[in-house]
């Protein structure tokens, strides 16, 4: 993939808009004599065209005109269309090894979830192959999803103009990233929130549903319900012993606060404070959804007997006779089934906000 920070430099207008089917690097180095403007910082926007139900890549193209005026002058802007699902961690990665100064994602948690994965690779950081060991490049994010839940967190809006003035600020702060190992031994890196049962199951089908927006989120929990089980499972809480949880209908392990389209379900989790804060719900029936639902939604669910809070850095969670059916998500994305494995990477990223 080339993303031709160079080139876009030496182009009259200072944004760039780069296919992703386009030849295959950055072209930092290797364009050293054209007029890129070195004083400029490389900008690499990774939009969704499909989230939001097409949305974002519809105000995205609104919104181009304004990000140039607003970003121009003191970077050069490299757009990049995703072709696919986890194209964005690709991106990414390149991005990073050829020294972006900042990834910025546009679109929902999902498109998020993909850039913090290109943040790693094979569970290291990436690094820029030229820019000394210290560097390291910032996250951005511009809220145009249908939840966009992380957003949630910092209070800001699904509002990409409110989001391209924080980018100009450039005031930056530390984040956390949870790292949770599924059943394949997989790594996954997360920052929003990880969730095992039935609100896993709910997200699953909810991404069915994205067509009807905000909706989807309550089509998918009633899919979520058919067949559903409280079951009981073995959880370890930084590396102690196994303690058994009756009936669990989910498990929710936040690195900030919201899911599924605004639910307050780890209402004490903060993404700078190194740690994961834990929410399990136990023996939940249908009728108490209906009935603490807005419980779920202001974050006084913690006060109801059935559900435990708990800090960690680490935890890892089993069912105690497995069937291997029971589902597990990381920012709203499918993983696939218990047994899963979280754990905490403080400061992990230097994130615009
Ligand atoms: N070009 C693409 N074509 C199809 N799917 C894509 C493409 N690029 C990314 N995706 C996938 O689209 C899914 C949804 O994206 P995203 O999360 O940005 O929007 P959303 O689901 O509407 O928002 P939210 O997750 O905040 O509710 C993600 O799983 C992502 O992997």
């Amino acid at each position: 993939m080339a993303f031709g920070f160079a080139a876009a430099a030496a182009m009259p207008k200072p944004c760039l808009s780069i296919k992703a089917n386009q030849s295959s690097s950055l072209g930092l180095s290797d364009r050293a004599d054209d007029h890129v403007s070195r004083s400029k910082k490389n900008f690499v926007f990774i939009i969704n065209p499909k989230g939001a139900n097409g949305r974002t890549g519809k105000e995205w193209k609104k919104l181009l005109p304004y990000l140039r005026t607003r970003l121009g002058g003191h970077c050069n802007i490299c757009e990049y269309i995703t072709l696919a699902p986890s194209h964005g961690v690709d991106i990414t990665r390149e991005a990073i090894r050829e020294g972006a100064d900042a990834v910025i994602a546009v679109g929902g948690d999902g498109t998020l979830h993909e850039v913090i994965n290109g943040f790693f690779c094979a569970g290291q950081p990436v690094t820029a192959l030229e820019r000394g060991p210290g560097y390291s490049t910032t996250l951005g994010l511009i809220p145009l999803g249908t939840g966009s839940d992380f957003a949630r967190t910092f209070c800001w809006r699904n509002d990409p103009h409110e989001a391209i003035e924080r980018i100009k600020r450039g005031f930056k702060s530390k984040v956390d990233v949870g790292i949770i190992t599924a059943h394949t031994g997989e790594q996954h890196f997360f920052i929003n929130v990880a969730d095992i049962h039935l609100s896993a199951k709910a997200g699953y089908y909810a991404s069915k549903y994205k067509g009807f927006g905000n909706l989807c989120y309550v089509f998918g929990a009633l899919r979520a319900f058919i067949g559903h089980e409280n079951r009981n499972m073995k959880v370890k809480i930084n590396g102690g012993d196994w303690e058994v949880f009756h009936k669990v209908t989910a498990i929710c392990i936040g690195n900030a606060k919201y899911f599924g389209g605004g639910m307050k379900i780890t209402p004490t989790a903060d993404p700078s404070n190194g740690k994961l804060e834990v929410v399990i719900l136990q023996d939940f029936k249908w009728y108490d959804f209906v009935l603490k639902l807005h419980k779920l939604y202001s974050g006084s669910h913690l006060s109801e007997k059935n559900v435990c809070l708990r800090s960690v850095k680490s935890i890892e969670v089993v069912e105690e006779m497995s069937k291997g059916d029971i589902y597990i998500q990381s920012d709203g994305e499918h993983l696939g089934f218990l047994p899963a494995n979280c754990s905490i990477l403080p400061a992990a990223i230097n994130f615009f906000c």
